[in-house]
């Protein structure tokens, strides 16, 4: 049976006085990709930083089961372009959360900065500046940093968005294989293909939780992708507990 990882109930969260996010009820699977879908400005990057604990939620709550702080993977580097920063300085940038920046890296954090940039196939590009690389090669070189921070949850924000076939399919690939090692992966995403990909989705639409299952239960339409059709199947749970017929 699969575990839960995070359990959200009730949470409402937005930005000031202006709530973004109403009533979300969902579970996210341990060891599991969860997408989460929808359309620009549903509240998807709003819901990762409740999730990332960036954001308090005004009400409800989030319980997570695991012990470590959430790694976030934002959408884009936070770092100024002008700034020289080769990759493996950027990776080692998440070590950071153990070591505090100020402390020099142990042999330790070392081998870990290598092996999350081997597995993002990012270790040849490692002496290289960050504003040097491909669309693809940056957002490797941010899933390292996420990495790099050891997590349990793994929080990304459109990882694969703006990248080709082959590079999506890559990024894909990567976080299929972190899952396959017990790490619980959240991302947002608008590729209809990308959520199909995933175990488990939370549809959002205007800060609303709309449904949450398996995406083969989404039924996906390439031209109206996050359109919720009339003939939807049973087994997609609503967010109020009950299941579409
Ligand atoms: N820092 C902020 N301050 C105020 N409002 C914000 C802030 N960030 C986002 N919002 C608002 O919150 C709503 C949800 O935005 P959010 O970025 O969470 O949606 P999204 O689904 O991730 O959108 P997209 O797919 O375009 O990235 C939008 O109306 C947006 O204008």
């Amino acid at each position: 049976m699969t575990e839960t990882a995070i359990t959200m109930r009730g949470v409402r969260a937005g930005y000031g006085a202006t709530t973004v996010l109403h009533d979300i009820t969902a579970t996210v699977p341990r060891a599991r990709v969860t997408a989460l879908v929808g359309h620009n400005g549903s509240g998807k990057s709003t819901l990762l930083g409740v999730l990332a604990g960036c954001l308090s939620p005004s009400e409800g709550s989030v319980e997570q089961a695991g012990t470590s702080r959430p790694s976030l993977v934002p959408q884009h580097a936070q770092i100024p372009a002008a700034l020289p920063m080769s990759v493996r300085d950027a990776v080692a940038m998440g070590r950071w959360a153990h070591r505090g920046w100020w402390k020099p890296l142990t042999r330790h954090d070392k081998a870990v900065i290598a092996e999350c940039m081997e597995r993002v196939g990012v270790a040849d590009l490692a002496p290289r500046q960050l504003r040097e690389l491909s669309g693809g090669q940056c957002r490797r070189a941010l899933i390292a940093q996420g990495l790099a921070q050891r997590s349990e949850l793994l929080l990304l924000d459109e990882p694969a968005a703006g990248l080709d076939q082959d590079a999506q399919e890559r990024i894909m690939s990567i976080l299929d294989g972190l899952a396959g090692d017990g790490v619980t992966v959240v991302h947002a995403t608008h590729d209809p293909h990308a959520a199909q990909r995933a175990h488990h989705c939370l549809h959002l639409a205007d800060g609303r939780l709309l449904r949450q299952g398996p995406p083969d239960d989404l039924r996906v339409s390439r031209h109206r992708p996050w359109h919720v059709g009339r003939k939807s199947p049973g087994r997609l749970q609503r967010n109020d507990g009950g299941h579409d017929s």
